[in-house]
């Protein structure tokens, strides 16, 4: 209770309302609970939450910025040019005239107009959640975007984080397509090194800023800036993110949002506005750093499953112990009534959870995933997987008020029932819903799913829609389609389980994870357990001895179950390529996301094994099913994506034009499967066809030298 007392002697008077919960010294206390009513979000003053936050712009679909009509003013920035990025970042702009801020990129985006250099900075440090900052201001309301304001809410439960510029989720890049983006990443975290991957970007011609460890860059020393530059070539929503070990979950990921005319969308007619705060960042969050649950324990906590989602870093906690709930704000959307509002929703899960995302007594009309337009579709519910991006409209048609958004963590997350709840709000209207709170097993009505884990995608139903089911919004090169691919890959992917005995003998110290039911499992792809190499071959080819590199025609020597090497497949530029993605895993509750760096593909299919024989499939039944024609392919107008989780005990077929040459990550998104070996590199073209390395790249590896005699 002291911290409590002291926090509460020192609080301005809205922190007292702020009941928190914190678990010190491993024992949990029941807190306080301050504040009769709610009025962080109730807004009392108006100055915290929905229409009068200052960093809200308006698109238009005719391309104009303007203010809301009720709110009368431009976007404030507490009177300054620039926003609080840190004094390196003042620096760098006021040495560089040519370059042009957040808020100034962060803008209507008309064809013609000429491209902006967007330049960000960005600090990484160790920080807390609940810190003395909390003392000192509120928090931004949308923290979607910036934030002068240096306190981290999360959930009300107090911990250690990552974070960038001390915001939870990080800094939003919102830029216009064709933008350069120039983003300094300072790394101030004591003794760890990091990248930062832009999601979704494709990074043509700027391969060394995709942010893959030891692939396309050594990772960024404690103490050092890497500047990241590339050009917002492709559209549409997508997100920045650690790349290194597990810090992606405790709090480095941010949205970015790449706008583009709206002559040049395919769905702009379809919404009124297209709003910088209207961005839905859903992430699952943990009340311990996430390197606490690797490898894994086998009794207090075991497995990597998360205590909370978040929505846009914000949330509530329940304490499944004491029952008591913190009164944190809650996320809040505004919108004006009879509108049309496009919405962009990220996931940014770390955990095997998948995120089911609902709001009451609205339809969804999905207008693109992955950034990348698609036909628009109705459905009721979103299910998303780790590294997906969904866009939808939803039109301001109700009765104003205010309704629920529910994000419930399926899968592992029905062990905790871990969920979060949003407000979707009429301007000027109530904040609260007048309706009780959707809870984990009483949820909201589902109706129409986008994405069911069925998986039954093989014909058209009323109630759920596949991902292979939507349709391209845009022409798709005829190329990709033609019946035969230049180059076709089976990938089956599955754990391999370690028995106790094989894991722990003298002299061997092999990675391994503990999954929740106890099993030691690391990764395999195609029989291949991934590991990184002591170099980027990006830029360092020439220091990696060959025999590092393996694939499935190529394994090792002596390479026995457990086969260890960097899983590398050429591919040569321009192919048309054909992956089939296998899920041997057969864990029921279970389906991996795999991302692919540097492309979208074409979704062809996805399913099941059609044959009632067969329980499982596998890599040779795959076959089977394919010589005999019965994969599940579909040629017209094919979705593109650039994250597509595999149906468990299924398949999904896609495909790609290999016209981006490099090294390109291909993995599960499950941040706890990357580090137990479920990636591949897919290697497109030759040296010859990749930009020279920059001056000064850093480069990093093994230090081995001769030992020399006594003397
Ligand atoms: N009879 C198969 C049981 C099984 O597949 N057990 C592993 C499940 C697992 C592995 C890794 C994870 O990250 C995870 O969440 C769950």
């Amino acid at each position: 209770m002291e911290w409590m007392q002291r926090y509460l002697a020192t609080a301005l008077c809205v922190a007292l309302l702020l009941a928190t919960h914190s678990h010190a010294a491993g024992k949990r206390r029941k807190d306080r609970q301050t504040g009769s009513s709610p009025s962080w979000w109730g807004g009392s003053g108006g100055s915290l939450l929905g229409e009068a936050t200052g960093s809200d712009f308006y698109t238009s679909t005719h391309g104009l910025v303007q203010t809301h009509p009720t709110r009368g003013r431009l976007p404030s920035f507490g009177g300054e040019k620039t926003l609080d990025f840190g004094n390196r970042a003042q620096q760098v702009l006021a040495q560089n005239a040519h370059l042009s801020t957040p808020e100034q990129c962060a803008r209507a985006c008309r064809e013609g107009e000429p491209p902006r250099i967007c330049y960000f900075h960005f600090t990484l440090e160790l920080y807390n959640v609940l810190g003395a900052a909390c003392q000192v201001c509120t928090p931004n309301a949308t923290n979607t975007v910036w934030s002068h304001c240096q306190c981290v809410l999360a959930d009300g439960v107090e911990r250690g984080i990552l974070s960038a510029n001390r915001m939870l989720p990080g800094p939003s890049i919102q830029v216009c397509e064709n933008d350069k983006v120039v983003i300094d990443v300072e790394n101030a975290m004591e003794g760890m090194e990091v990248t930062i991957h832009w999601h979704g970007l494709w990074q043509r011609g700027t391969q060394y800023s995709d942010g893959v460890p030891y692939v396309t860059q050594c990772p960024i020393q404690q103490g050092n800036t890497f500047r990241y530059q590339w050009i917002a070539a492709n559209a549409g929503t997508h997100f920045w993110h650690a790349h290194t070990g597990l810090q992606k979950m405790d709090g480095l990921y941010g949205s970015i949002v790449v706008r583009q005319a709206p002559s040049r969308d395919p769905n702009s007619n379809l919404y009124d506005y297209d709003l910088t705060t209207h961005v839905m960042l859903l992430s699952d969050w943990m009340h311990e750093d996430a390197i606490e649950r690797f490898p894994g324990r086998l009794a207090v906590n075991p497995g990597q499953d998360p205590e909370n989602v978040l929505i846009n870093g914000k949330g509530q906690f329940q304490d499944p112990i004491t029952g008591f709930v913190t009164n944190t704000p809650l996320e809040v959307f505004t919108m004006t009534p009879g509108r049309r509002y496009r919405f962009r929703m990220i996931n940014s899960f770390a955990s095997v959870c998948p995120a089911q995302l609902t709001i009451q007594g609205h339809p969804l009309t999905v207008i693109a995933s992955d950034g990348e337009p698609v036909q628009p579709v109705v459905v009721n519910t979103i299910i998303s997987f780790s590294g997906e991006r969904y866009d939808f409209v939803i039109n301001a048609d109700q009765a104003p008020g205010a309704y629920w958004i529910q994000v419930r963590g399926l899968g592992e997350c029905g062990t905790k029932r871990a969920q979060q709840l949003a407000v979707l709000r009429y301007a000027r209207g109530p904040y609260e819903p007048s309706s009780p709170r959707p809870l984990y097993d009483v949820g909201l009505p589902q109706g129409v799913v986008l994405n069911p884990l069925d998986a039954i995608c093989n014909r058209q139903r009323t109630d759920a829609i596949c991902i292979n089911q939507l349709k391209n919004a845009q022409h798709v090169d005829d190329g990709i389609l033609q019946e035969r691919p230049d180059v076709k890959i089976f990938l089956p992917f599955r754990f391999l389980f370690y028995r106790p005995e094989e894991l722990f003998t003298p002299h061997t110290y092999n990675r391994y994870l503990v999954a929740p039911n106890g099993d030691h499992v690391i990764s395999l792809v195609d029989e291949i357990s991934f590991v990184f190499p002591p170099s980027p071959p990006l830029s360092q080819i020439d220091d990696i001895p060959p025999e590092q590199f393996c694939n499935g025609d190529n394994r090792p020597p002596d390479c026995g179950a457990n086969c260890m090497c960097t899983h590398k497949v050429d591919i040569p530029l321009n192919a048309v390529v054909e992956v089939v993605l296998v899920d041997e895993v057969q864990q029921p509750n279970l389906s991996h996301p795999f991302h692919l760096h540097g492309y979208a593909f074409k979704v062809i299919g996805m399913g099941r094994s059609p044959d009632q024989n067969v329980k499982k499939i596998n890599l040779k039944h795959a076959l089977d099913l394919d010589r005999r024609g019965l994969l599940h392919r579909e040629f017209n107008l094919p979705p593109s994506k650039d994250t597509i989780a595999v149906p468990n005990n299924g398949y999904v077929v896609f495909r790609f034009r290999a016209d981006n040459p490099g090294y390109w990550l291909f993995h599960c998104h499950f941040l706890f499967h990357i580090v137990i070996g479920m990636n591949t590199i897919m290697h497109v073209g030759t040296h010859a066809d990749l930009p020279p390395v920059p001056p000064n790249f850093p480069t990093c590896g093994d230090f081995l030298p001769p030992i020399t005699g006594p003397h």
